[in-house]
C-alpha cells in the first residue's frame, strides 16, 4: 500500500489515457462546481437587500455571517488613527517585511504606468489618448478563513500608482477580531476609508453605496465564491477588475523537482479555502507517486489540514499525461491562476504558454514568493478566466479617453469621407454636420 492511501489522502488520479478523462477534467474545472444555484440565489438576495435597505442590511448580514453584534455602522468603521496605531505597534520584523514587500510591489507596478499620447497629422489635426484614473476605487481584502495584509498592498499600491483619488477598503472581521497586520498595511498603503464588512454584502455596499459606505467607480480584489459571484453580478453598475475567486495552482513537473517541495506548493493554495484547486501534471509516473507520498506524509503536519484535505478531495487532481506536448495542451486548457513550471528549461516552455494568471518559472520559484513579495500582483484571474483576463494592475484603475482635434484643413479632408458614409447609413444630420465644416 502506498503512503498516500495509507494516510487517507483523497485526491483524484486522472490519466489522459482514461476514456473518461475529458469529462472528469471538465467537471473538475467547472465554475458551477463552486458557484452553484444555492450560492447564486443567496448572493442575489444579499445584493437586493443591501440595495434597498442600505446600512441596516449591511449590519444584519455582517452580524450573521461574521458572527458580530454590531448595532451601528460606526462599529464597522475604522479611522486613520486606529490604522496608524496598528502600524506603530507592529513587531519590528513584521514592519520591515511589510515595508520590503510594499517597496517591491510599488516598484513593479511603476513599470506598468501607461502614459497619455498624441500625434499630429500633416494638416495639423491632433489625435491621441488621455489616460485618467477612476475617482474612487473599492478594494476587497479577504478575511474569512485567513487574514490578508498582502492583499491590502496588492490592491492599494497599484491604485496609488494609477493616481486614484480615494480608496475605500472593505475587510471582514469574523468574530470581531481585528488583524493588526491588515490595518498596518492599510496605513502603509494609504487607504482612505476602512469598513469591517465582507462577502456579497460588502460588494453590494461598494457597488450601490449606502448611507455610510460611499459608492465606488470600480471594485477590485480577491475573495471567496460569494465575493466572486457578487462582483460578477454587480458588473455594469460598477466596474470590476476580474473574477479573482478561490485560489488555484497548476504545477507542471518534469520529474526533477523534490517531491516534498511540490507537495507543499500544492498545499500552499489548497490551504486557502475548501474551494481552492491544486493540480499536478506530469508525464513521469514514478514522480507522480512520489509527490502523492510526500503529500500524505506532510498532510498530518499541516495547521490547516482539514481545509487542505477537503480542497484536495473535492477539487484537486494528480494528472498523468503522455508527454511534454500533452502537458502544454493541458495547461493552456486549464488556464490556471498560478502556473508553476517546475522544469529544467522553463524559458523554452514560455512561448507555448498562452493562458495563465502568473507563471512561476523553474524549480526555485515557489508560488508563495509571488503571493507576498516578488513584486507582481497576486490578485489574479481564476476559473479559467486567464484566457481573457490579466493580473490586477495599474491599468485596472485607469480609463482612456480618445482625443480628436481637427484643424480646419483636417475637417475639410475628413468631411467628405464622413458625409459619404453617413448618407450610406441614412443618417443625414451626421452628414450635414460634417459637410458644414468643409471648406471650398
Ligand atoms: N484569486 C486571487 O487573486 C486570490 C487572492 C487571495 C485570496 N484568494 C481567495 O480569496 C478567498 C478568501 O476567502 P475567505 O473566505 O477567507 O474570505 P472572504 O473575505 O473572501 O469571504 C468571507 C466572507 O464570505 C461570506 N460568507 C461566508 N460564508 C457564507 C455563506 N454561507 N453565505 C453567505 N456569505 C458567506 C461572509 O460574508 C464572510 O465575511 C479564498 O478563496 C482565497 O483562495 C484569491
Ligand atoms: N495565493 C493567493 C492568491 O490566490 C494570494 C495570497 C495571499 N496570501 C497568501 N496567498
Ligand atoms: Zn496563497
Amino acid at each position: 500500500m502506498s503512503e498516500a492511501s495509507a494516510s487517507g489522502l483523497e485526491v483524484a488520479r486522472l490519466s489522459t489515457r482514461d476514456p473518461d478523462f475529458e469529462a472528469r477534467l471538465d467537471a473538475l474545472l467547472a465554475w458551477e462546481g463552486v458557484s452553484d444555484d444555492a450560492v447564486q440565489r443567496r448572493v442575489a438576495e444579499i445584493l437586493d437587500a443591501v440595495k434597498t435597505r442600505g446600512d441596516a442590511a449591511l449590519i444584519d448580514y455582517s452580524n450573521r455571517f461574521d458572527r458580530l453584534a454590531a448595532s451601528s455602522m460606526a462599529e464597522l468603521t475604522l479611522g486613520a488613527e486606529r490604522l496608524r496605531q496598528a502600524f506603530e505597534g507592529l513587531p519590528e520584523a513584521q514592519r520591515e517585511a511589510l515595508a520590503t514587500a510594499a517597496d517591491r510591489v510599488r516598484r513593479y507596478h511603476e513599470h506598468q504606468k501607461p502614459e497619455s499620447w498624441s500625434y499630429t497629422e500633416a494638416d495639423g489635426t491632433v489625435l491621441g489618448q488621455q489616460v485618467t484614473p477612476v475617482d474612487r476605487a473599492g478594494i476587497y481584502v479577504p478575511g474569512g478563513k485567513a487574514a490578508y495584509p498582502s492583499s491590502v498592498l496588492m490592491n492599494a499600491l497599484p491604485a496609488h500608482v494609477a493616481g486614484v483619488g480615494e480608496i475605500v477598503m472593505v475587510v471582514p472581521t469574523p468574530d470581531g477580531v481585528l488583524n493588526d497586520l491588515v490595518l498596518a498595511a492599510a496605513h502603509l498603503a494609504g487607504v482612505d476609508h476602512v469598513f469591517t464588512i465582507g462577502g456579497a454584502q460588502a460588494v453590494a455596499a461598494l457597488a450601490y453605496g449606502t448611507e455610510t459606505v460611499p459608492r465606488v467607480d470600480k471594485i477590485v480584489g480577491p475573495g471567496n465564491i460569494y465575493v466572486a459571484t457578487a462582483k460578477r453580478a454587480v458588473f455594469g453598475q460598477v466596474g470590476i477588475d476580474m473574477i479573482a475567486g478561490p485560489s488555484e495552482i497548476l504545477v507542471v513537473s518534469d520529474g526533477g523537482t523534490d517531491p516534498d517541495w511540490l507537495a507543499m506548493d500544492l498545499f500552499s493554495q489548497a490551504e486557502h479555502d475548501e474551494d481552492a484547486q491544486s493540480i499536478l501534471v506530469t508525464w513521469d509516473d514514478a514522480h507522480l507517486e512520489a509527490v502523492a507520498d510526500a503529500m500524505a506524509r506532510a498532510l498530518p503536519t499541516m495547521e490547516r489540514e482539514a481545509i487542505i484535505r477537503t480542497s484536495l478531495a473535492e477539487r484537486g487532481a494528480l494528472i498523468h499525461c503522455r508527454d511534454r506536448d500533452e502537458a502544454v495542451a493541458l495547461l493552456n486548457r486549464i488556464a490556471p491562476e498560478h502556473l508553476e513550471l517546475s522544469v529544467a528549461d522553463p524559458e523554452a516552455w514560455l512561448p507555448e504558454v498562452r493562458h495563465a494568471g502568473a507563471v512561476f518559472m523553474g524549480r526555485y520559484t515557489a508560488e508563495a514568493l509571488g503571493d507576498y513579495c516578488a513584486g507582481p500582483n497576486h490578485v489574479l484571474p481564476t476559473s479559467g478566466t486567464a484566457r481573457f483576463s490579466s493580473p490586477l494592475g495599474v491599468y485596472d484603475f485607469q480609463k482612456r479617453s480618445s482625443l480628436i482635434q481637427c484643424s480646419a484643413q483636417g475637417a475639410s479632408g475628413l468631411g467628405p469621407v464622413a458625409s459619404t458614409l453617413a448618407r450610406g447609413e441614412s443618417l443625414t444630420a451626421h452628414a450635414r454636420s460634417a459637410e458644414y465644416r468643409i471648406r471650398d
